[in-house]
């Protein structure tokens, strides 16, 4: 059985009317095929567990059909879930989990693709706890997460109602671009206690830290230029001394993964990752946003099967 869950929400509702589509043209195959919808934030994570509680011997495969938001909750409803295949159709605004794994970005060749093709391989998400205490569960990633400047960013575009306007014209790169120039004039550089595979160090004047999974964070930006998908390492990106007229520079090298250059970026693989800050640190991870003092992130144990190349 094809499972379907579609977030109505995402890249303007086109998503529903790709599967639909798609479905019709099955024929006879069609009650192979099932679909559910999210009814609100968060409602994909329930979604995904009940799903795998009730189906989970007979998934075949299941399409995440959203933008990144939707992937994580999937994932992460998907948490005690490890043997569902997961394929991602691209229909969000920023899709950087299909540009990692090499797929289509258009939503209906992604689709024929992974049913005709089935490539899949293995995948090894990202996993987070925050503030290290035991109530606060792991949770999981599937393409980077991100503490300081950019995680501000993001929060400043999810929190705006213009974002679903910008959403609509489908200019929503111009959002991310007034959000980054608003942002610089507030953002203050944080001293963070960083622990990189054991050793620590602490950093002053740091604008970001992100960690990926694959090079792409932001709709399109390489960040981590040398990532790629393994069971054991992230790359790390550190932001740290720069001036605020230098951050704009590296928003936009960073779309062609020159940013490395810059003397004020440092780049490393790492497999486990502490921070530590006395201050609140906003983070992203695949997009949402909160706010913590202490993180630690590691490699899931053990790949999962996704549709990639
Ligand atoms: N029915 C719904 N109504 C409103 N919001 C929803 C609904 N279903 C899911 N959501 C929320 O929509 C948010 C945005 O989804 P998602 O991130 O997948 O798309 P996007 O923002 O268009 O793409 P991207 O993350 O790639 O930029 C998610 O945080 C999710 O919680």
């Amino acid at each position: 059985m094809y499972v379907f869950i579609i977030n109505p929400a995402a890249g303007n509702g086109r998503g529903e009317q790709i599967v639909q589509d798609f479905i019709k043209r099955q024929g006879d195959f069609q009650k192979q095929y099932r679909t559910y919808y999210s009814q609100y934030p968060g409602h994909a994570k329930e979604l995904a567990s009940q799903i795998a509680r009730l189906h989970q011997d007979k998934i075949q495969l299941l399409f995440v059909v959203g933008g990144d938001g939707t992937l994580y909750e999937v994932l992460n409803g998907l948490k005690h879930d490890r043997d569902i295949p997961i394929s991602f159709i691209p229909v969000g605004s920023g899709n950087d989990f299909a540009r990692g794994c090499m797929t289509s970005l258009n939503p209906k060749v992604n689709l024929r693709q992974s049913i005709d093709e089935l490539l899949l391989k293995p995948y090894w998400f990202g996993q987070y706890v925050m503030d290290l205490n035991p109530k606060n569960k792991s949770k999981l990633f599937a393409s980077s997460i991100g503490f300081g400047f950019d995680a501000e960013v993001a929060e400043r575009v999810n929190a705006s109602k213009m974002k679903a306007w910008f959403n609509r014209l489908r200019l929503t790169f111009l959002i991310y671009v007034i959000g980054l120039i608003m942002t610089i004039f507030t953002f203050k550089p944080k001293d963070i206690e960083l622990n990189i595979d054991g050793n620590s160090k602490t950093l002053s004047n740091v604008w970001m830290i992100t960690i990926n999974n694959h090079p792409y964070f932001g709709g399109g930006m390489k960040i981590a230029p040398d990532a790629n998908i393994n069971p054991h390492t992230f790359h790390v990106t550190i932001v740290k001394d720069m001036s605020k007229w230098k951050i704009l520079l590296l928003f936009v090298t960073v779309f062609f993964g020159k940013h490395t250059s810059l003397k004020e970026v440092e780049t490393l693989p790492c497999s486990s990752i502490g921070l530590k800050s006395e201050k609140p640190l906003t983070y992203h991870a695949d997009g949402f946003t909160s706010s913590c003092y202490q993180s630690r992130i590691e490699k899931e144990l053990g790949a999962r099967q996704v549709i990639r190349k």
